[in-house]
């Protein structure tokens, strides 16, 4: 099936675009369920989720596809890639090139390394195969070496996360304090801990083009409106690099 696919040899220039406007972009995650919080909205359709976040104004949508921790599956990529226009990314601990084609296949645009899980071999390796198969990437770091090492394999959007995956503890200081040392050609996305324009504000402030929001707006009643909210605060005049 993936060899079929047709070739996608702009994927990580539309990626990039879709994330960089006068607002702050929103990734808008479909999450079930996670290790920090446990139970979050177990019964969601992931494609009518979607949906309304697009609705709601969302530039992209985060599927998160491992089953045992946070309720995912790769179904819910492909649901969700066949119901909204705007790029569907597969959020899981990619490790393997097997795991970018079952993204490609299943219709995502792109797909999430978190450059603290991958060996500084396996890196540059998933960034070859992101290529070859047609998927933009969102390089995930938490330091300045981490930031370096997504630089040296040529990440063009990189998100920054607030969450310790470790010790699952949030510091939202992390982001604020690292997106001004991402170069400004490429696109700098701050993750996690965010449920109000207020949590955002420090981020945006710091030059953040998007953020990655998850849980908030996954136990919203209303998650089109709480997307709504986050997507219209305004960009900063670049203070980056
Ligand atoms: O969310 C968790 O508890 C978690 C635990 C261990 C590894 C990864 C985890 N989350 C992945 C994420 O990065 C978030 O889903 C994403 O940034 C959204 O965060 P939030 O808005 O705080 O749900």
């Amino acid at each position: 099936m993936a060899r079929d696919l047709p070739s996608a040899p702009d994927a990580a220039e539309l990626f990039a675009k879709a994330l960089r406007g006068p607002t702050i972009r929103v990734i808008a995650e479909v999450k079930r369920a996670s290790p920090s919080k446990g139970a979050i909205n177990l019964g969601i359709d992931a494609a009518a989720q979607a949906a309304r976040y697009v609705e709601g104004g969302a530039a992209a949508i985060s599927v998160l596809t491992e089953p045992s921790r946070f309720g995912g599956a790769l179904g819910d990529l492909a649901d969700v890639a066949a119901r909204v226009a705007v790029p569907a990314i597969r959020k899981d601990f990619l490790v393997h090139p097997v795991q970018l084609w079952e993204a490609r296949v299943r219709g995502a645009a792109a797909a999430l390394l978190i450059v603290r899980a991958l060996s500084p071999s396996e890196l540059p390796l998933l960034m070859d195969a992101a290529r070859e198969c047609g998927l933009a990437t969102l390089v995930e770091i938490r330091d300045e070496a981490e930031l370096e090492r997504a630089l040296e394999v040529g990440a063009t959007v990189i998100g920054v996360n607030n969450r310790n995956l470790e010790t699952l503890i949030i510091d939202p200081t992390t982001a604020p304090t690292l997106i001004p040392r991402i170069p400004a050609h490429c696109v700098a996305v701050a993750e996690s801990g965010m449920q109000t324009p207020d949590d955002v504000a420090p981020s945006a402030l710091a030059g953040a083009d998007a953020i990655l929001v998850g849980s908030a707006i996954s136990a919203s009643a209303d998650p089109a409106s709480a997307v709504r909210a986050l997507a219209a605060i305004p960009r900063s005049a670049s203070t980056r690099r």
